[in-house]
């Protein structure tokens, strides 16, 4: 108020000076006014220039940005844990992640010491390590979705903490036995899987004897190849003989890439059991079906090619992986031997063969169901030992499902149900629920999941949490226990066929990142499926193994930013 009086008796004063001081005043506004206008239509510019200083900033080191790829909107940062796995080691530390890539890892000690840039995510007490890869899995796109795909595949897999998985050429249709069907799988995947995914191709009496059609196949960017020595179940996936085998081989060896088979040979005295009155709800009568013997024939035969293979020897280079291997008897003796001898040669088996046993499987219950078929617990003792005496390779889910109503849940025929187990999203917490009965350390199964797929598909970025290498890591809790019911979130297409449900397993997996994309975290996937197609490219008579390249990122804008 005093202000207000104290004014107008200046004003009153200073008459004399009033025309001469309203004109100056109006100068002055006019001047104002246009500063004003100025300021308003440089606002926009102004504003736009700090958010690309800020973007440009915090892109660098750490901050939020719209990226659906992702539930961790960082492009930089650091997970700290007490129990990293890595190549050295299990450690203490943190693992720095930029671009999509692992770019250095520390010990605790050497961290608290560090100035540092880079969001900072803690995982406590929680194992960080290496995504699992799945060379083995069936998902079954295009063609029958009805049975997986790739969105309800690929979001168990991330679930699951796979973070790559090679799908195998059959039981998607067409089947992948040329470079016009790997195109058309390519083009299935297009922004529809949530993680990395290689694919192999298929070799079959078709393409086996033409060089220049699995050449086509290689090039286009197919791992490797896969056939059977039984039938397969799908009728345009027919078997193959050795001399097929030995023809794929021959090809496989210029492209050094390897030649996956199936080994069961069926054999003619066994047939006799389908037909007779045997009750085909039981699953020994199942079991009676594929004895042993079909695995080890099918070796046999194998290793009368893979002898070929040692050094000097006119296939060498080629490489000959035996997948799901149940036969832990004759067969995998035969298999050591070769492998001492110098074949190039490696060996899969599968959770379910390490978990069940056949005495344990009620009449019925064809989830059970896979050939070769899960056989006695003495075999399954077996089996553990010679993966943890390094007999056995690899670890790959064999994931082959189908529609409950093919598996004949409720007739329960286990003759003419679907072989196959339902398994992705729970590989890791049923290796380690029954791996830590036999002592089995998270460095073994980063081994038989990660470091060893990596080479057998010949992805050089990936398999290890090391410097360079894509930032494609799991975080689980190897001590959490949680009942698979119900309650539980399960997200392959059709829980109800898998045989891992109503378990209750030990190592819950936490979070999930692919190419430094956290793609699962607690339940939840990212928003757009941002998973990377795999494609091989090596030059013929490179000399050195494959290379890898990640096609285009298909959400360039984003991924580019991102470690697409
Ligand atoms: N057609 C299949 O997917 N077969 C699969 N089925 C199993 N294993 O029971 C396989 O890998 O052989
Ligand atoms: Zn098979
Ligand atoms: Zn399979």
């Amino acid at each position: 108020m005093g202000s207000f009086f104290h004014n107008i008796r200046t004003e009153s004063i200073i008459d004399k000076n009033r025309v001469i001081s309203q004109a100056a005043e109006k100068r002055e506004r006019k001047s104002r006014e246009m500063e004003c206008r100025l300021q308003w239509s440089l606002f926009p510019m102004l504003t736009l220039m700090a958010s690309s200083l800020f973007l440009f900033y915090f892109n660098d080191s750490s901050e939020l940005s719209l990226n659906k790829c992702s539930l961790l909107p960082y492009n930089h940062y650091w997970l700290t844990s007490k129990r990293i796995v890595t190549p050295r080691g299990v450690i203490s530390g943190s693992v720095e992640v930029k671009g999509g890539n692992v770019v250095s890892i520390v010990n605790e000690g050497d961290w608290l010491k560090k100035s540092r840039t880079g969001q900072v995510v803690d995982y406590g007490e929680a194992v960080i390590m290496p995504g699992l890869i799945d060379v083995h899995a069936h998902l079954d796109d295009p063609g029958r979705t009805e049975w997986e795909g790739y969105p309800s595949g690929t979001k168990a897999a991330a679930a699951g903490g796979v973070t790559t998985l090679i799908d195998m050429p059959l039981n998607s249709y067409p089947t992948t036995i040329s470079t016009e069907t790997l195109k058309l799988k390519l083009a299935a995947a297009e922004n529809r899987i949530y993680i990395d995914v290689g694919f192999w191709g298929g070799l079959v009496p078709e393409n086996a004897f033409n060089a220049s059609a699995l050449e086509a196949l290689l090039s286009a960017g197919a791992l490797g190849l896969k056939s059977f020595m039984c039938p397969s179940g799908i009728d345009d996936f027919p078997m193959t003989n050795s001399s097929h085998i030995k023809e794929g081989l021959s090809v496989l060896a210029k492209y050094k890439r390897p030649l996956l088979v199936h080994a069961e040979i069926q054999l003619d005295s066994q047939l006799d059991i389908e037909d007779s009155e045997a009750d085909a709800r039981s699953y020994s009568t199942y079991l009676k079906t594929r004895p042993p013997s079909w695995e080890e024939a099918a070796i046999r035969e194998l290793l009368s090619v893979t002898k070929d293979t040692r050094a000097g020897g006119p296939l060498e280079g080629a490489h000959l992986h035996v997948v799901h291997l149940s036969d832990a008897s004759t067969s995998l003796d035969l298999l050591k031997e070769a492998k001492n001898k110098g074949d190039s040669i490696t060996v899969e088996t599968c959770p379910h063969y390490l978990a069940f046993s056949a005495e344990e499987i009620q009449d019925g219950d064809t989830r059970f169901k896979c050939a070769p078929p899960i056989r006695d617990a003495a075999n399954k003792e077996k089996l553990w030992e010679a993966l943890l005496e390094g007999h056995i390779d690899i670890l790959g889910s064999d994931h082959s499902p189908t529609t409950p109503e093919l598996k004949l849940l409720n007739d329960g025929n286990f003759l003419k149900a679907w072989g196959g187990v339902s398994s992705l999203q729970f590989v890791l917490p049923v290796t380690w629920s029954y791996g830590r009965k036999h002592g089995v350390t998270w460095e073994q199964v980063a081994t038989w999941w990660s470091e060893r797929p990596a080479k057998l598909a010949g992805l050089d970025s990936k398999g290890a949490i090391a410097i360079g290498n894509h930032a494609d890591i799991v975080v689980w809790e190897p001590e959490t226990e949680f009942d698979l019911d119900d309650n539980y979130p399960i997200f392959i297409k059709h829980p109800s066929i898998s045989a891992y449900l109503g378990r209750r397993l030990s190592g819950k997996v936490v979070a999930t990142f692919v190419r430094g994309n956290l793609v699962f975290e607690k339940g939840n996937h990212a928003p757009d499926a941002c998973g990377a197609p795999i494609l091989a490219t090596s030059k013929l008579n490179s000399g050195g193994r494959i290379q890898e390249i990640l096609a285009k990122a298909w959400k360039s804008g984003l991924s580019g930013v991102f470690g697409g």
